[in-house]
């Protein structure tokens, strides 16, 4: 295994259009995958992770920047010499061959023992439930089976020093994906692989990642563990992006009495600690112009007001019971709602007014103009 780090790492695509038409799929992005750790690349449809990965794997020629694969620096090398494990999203199996002698392939090629390549195969078949198809051919099998088998084929590369998968599980229906999502992760580590993951699912990079990179427009927007992405997002596009059902922002402005900072908007008028308001007035490029953004799950519902909290009235528009939790939507006025996630059933109706708390602690408060968020440094 071997740790992979991407440098200042540049994409144009050259249109048919020439060279006015170039499009810029990733823009200076610079990370490090650990050796024996799993990183994912999360990100919006057409953010440029799949580029990334890409060019990781050698299938795309990098404009501009350094890649390496331990300390070898790959720029120049043919995917075939950077010992690379792949599963992507076009599963790229032999048609001819059944499914045990594709998983085979790279193994017999590297003159593995058949022994040794049976054991492997029918480990990975039974983590990945495809032991039963395993003398099938790929053109009879369902996407989600021919996923798996291209996924069983990039895991049993022991020789691999890094394992590049692009949604290799976006084909299965839910039950199995969560299964596989604890069994990736426990694989991984077992078996001491590095992995760098590409999906646009939150929770398949929350629930596996040691690290995640998050991107959009080509860029990285923050790179974190899962709970500091969750906890301490960086800016706008994090706080929105990770999290379900997704943040509450409300626009609001800082004002400043006497010596107190108050965070105002037509729904509430929250007096800072000195410490924000200051940072707030010190760093935010349009003190009048900002957001304030909490957790539907940082909140509280109550019928009256917590002096010690940060409180907001609303009128409950409406109440989604999801099993174990239920999510309460209020109305603070007609085209300004906020989410609420509570346990089990809410002890309130739809039509009610009602009241929302949270303590401090769990606001955010980002500049309306970069998207910045503004904390205490
Ligand atoms: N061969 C190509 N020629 C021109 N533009 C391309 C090419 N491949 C990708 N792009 C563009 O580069 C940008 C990044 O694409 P990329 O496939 O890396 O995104 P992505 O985040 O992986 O999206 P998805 O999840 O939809 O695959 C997009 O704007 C895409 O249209």
């Amino acid at each position: 295994m071997a740790e992979v780090r991407v440098e200042h790492v540049w994409k144009f695509y050259r249109e048919e259009l020439g060279e006015s038409g170039r499009v810029l799929a990733v823009e200076d992005v610079s990370f490090v995958c650990e050796d024996k750790s799993f990183l994912c690349l999360l990100g919006p449809s057409g953010c440029g992770k799949t580029t990334t990965l890409r060019m990781i794997a050698g299938l795309e020629k990098i404009s501009k920047g350094d890649i390496y694969i331990g300390q070898r620096k790959v720029n120049n090398l043919h995917p075939r010499d950077r010992q690379i494990a792949m599963a992507f999203e076009s599963y790229a199996l032999y048609p001819p061959l059944t499914v045990f002698d594709n998983i085979a392939f790279p193994l017999r090629a590297r003159k593995y023992p058949e022994k040794k390549i049976r054991d492997k195969i029918n480990t990975v078949a039974e983590l990945l439930e495809i032991q039963d198809i395993l003398n099938h051919r790929p053109a009879r099998l369902s996407g989600g089976e021919q996923q798996r088998v291209s996924l069983a084929r990039a895991l049993v590369r022991e020789d691999a020093l890094v394992t590049l998968m692009d949604e290799p599980i976006s084909h299965l229906d839910s039950q199995l994906k969560a299964k596989l999502r604890i069994e990736l992760k426990r694989v991984q580590e077992e078996w001491g692989l590095t992995v760098i993951y590409v999906t646009h699912d939150q929770l398949e990079a929350l629930s596996m990642a040691d690290r995640v990179v998050v991107m959009n427009l080509g860029r990285i927007q923050q790179i974190g563990s899962p709970i500091e992405l969750y906890e301490k997002p960086s800016n706008l596009f994090v706080a929105g992006f990770i999290g379900e059902p997704p943040m509450n922002f409300i626009e609001c402005a800082l004002a400043k009495e006497g010596d107190k900072f108050f965070l105002r908007s037509t729904f509430f008028n929250f007096e800072l600690d000195r410490g924000l308001g200051s940072e707030i007035a010190k760093e935010s490029k349009a003190p009048q112009k900002l957001i304030m953004g909490v957790r539907p799950g940082d909140m509280t519902l109550g019928k009256s007001e917590d002096a010690e909290s940060y409180s907001l009235q609303g009128q409950i528009f409406s109440i989604e019971p999801h099993g174990e939790s239920s999510v309460v939507i209020l109305n603070l006025e007609k085209d300004v709602q906020i989410y609420v996630e509570v346990p089990g059933l809410p002890e309130a109706a739809e039509g009610e007014v009602a009241w929302v708390s949270f303590s401090k602690q769990k606001m955010h408060v980002f500049d309306g103009e970069t998207g910045e968020v503004i904390r205490i440094s």
